[in-house]
């Protein structure tokens, strides 16, 4: 089994590039869709979040209200984003360590990819990224392109008033700002650039899945 690590600022393309990799083969875990599983009423992620932030994340149908709690999480004068990822990734990485077990009794020669905007510093108090991850692939794209890439998927198609746009601009800085891979951090990645045209990208993926094919159980 190989577990790579697919990471990439928000809007880098780390998703596509997920679903290329499944074409390939590859068992794909998404840490954002986890995460959003675990908050779903019910899920002791979701009791946790409520009882730290209050009933004013709550939406009238017993959803948690996103778009409050990120307000809370990324409000430039009193952030609480470390407080909302304490609660969080515990439980994803838990959840991914045991998927990962799962699938080395049913699956031994799967190339697992485990992808998270915040594989480096996402924690559960114990094991170093070095540990869950035998390679990391970081895919990079332009600052104004991925928030362009943010604005045009919050905006859903609607035309933005200027004070909407800049608000949606202010949040995908704020959330870019939690998620910068250091020099050092990069310098253990394998890098995939995302600023031309989809058929350049899947060509690079395409080279990306034989060097990986080429580990086989080492790690990089
Ligand atoms: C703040 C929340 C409620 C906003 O929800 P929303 O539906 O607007 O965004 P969504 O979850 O789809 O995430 C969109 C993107 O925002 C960025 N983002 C999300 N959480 C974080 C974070 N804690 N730090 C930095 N960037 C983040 C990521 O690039 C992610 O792909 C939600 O993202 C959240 O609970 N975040 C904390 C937990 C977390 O880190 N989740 C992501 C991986 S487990
Ligand atoms: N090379 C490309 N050319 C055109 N559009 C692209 C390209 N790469 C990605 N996109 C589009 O950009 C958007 C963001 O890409 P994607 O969802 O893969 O990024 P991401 O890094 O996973 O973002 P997030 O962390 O926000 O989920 C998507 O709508 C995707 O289809």
């Amino acid at each position: 089994m190989l577990r790579v690590g697919l990471t990439g600022e928000m809007g880098s393309g780390k998703s596509t590039v997920a679903r290329l990799l499944a074409e390939h083969g590859a068992v794909v875990l998404s840490s954002d869709e986890m995460g959003r599983t675990m908050m779903q009423p019910g899920q002791p992620v979701y009791a946790a979040i409520v009882a730290s932030f209050g009933p004013g994340v709550v939406q009238p149908d017993g959803s948690l209200d996103r778009r409050e709690l990120a307000r809370l999480a990324f409000d430039p004068a009193h952030p609480r984003v470390e407080e909302l990822n304490a609660i969080v990734h515990p439980a994803v990485i838990g959840e991914q360590a045991r998927q990962i077990e799962g699938l080395q009794r049913t699956n031994p020669n799967a190339l697992v990819v485990v992808e998270s905007a915040l594989i480096f510093s996402a924690r559960d108090g114990a094991t170093p990224w070095r540990d869950r991850f035998d390679a990391i692939v970081l895919v990079t794209a332009p600052e104004a392109v991925k928030i362009a890439r943010f604005v045009r998927r919050s905006s859903a198609g609607r035309d933005l008033t200027p004070a909407e746009r800049a608000m949606l601009e202010a949040d995908a800085r704020a959330r870019l700002a939690k998620q910068a891979i250091t020099p050092e951090q990069r310098a253990h990645c394998l890098v995939l650039e995302n600023s031309g045209a989809l058929p350049s990208l899947e060509a690079r993926v395409n080279e990306l899945w034989l060097t990986l094919q080429s580990l086989g159980n080492q790690k990089l």
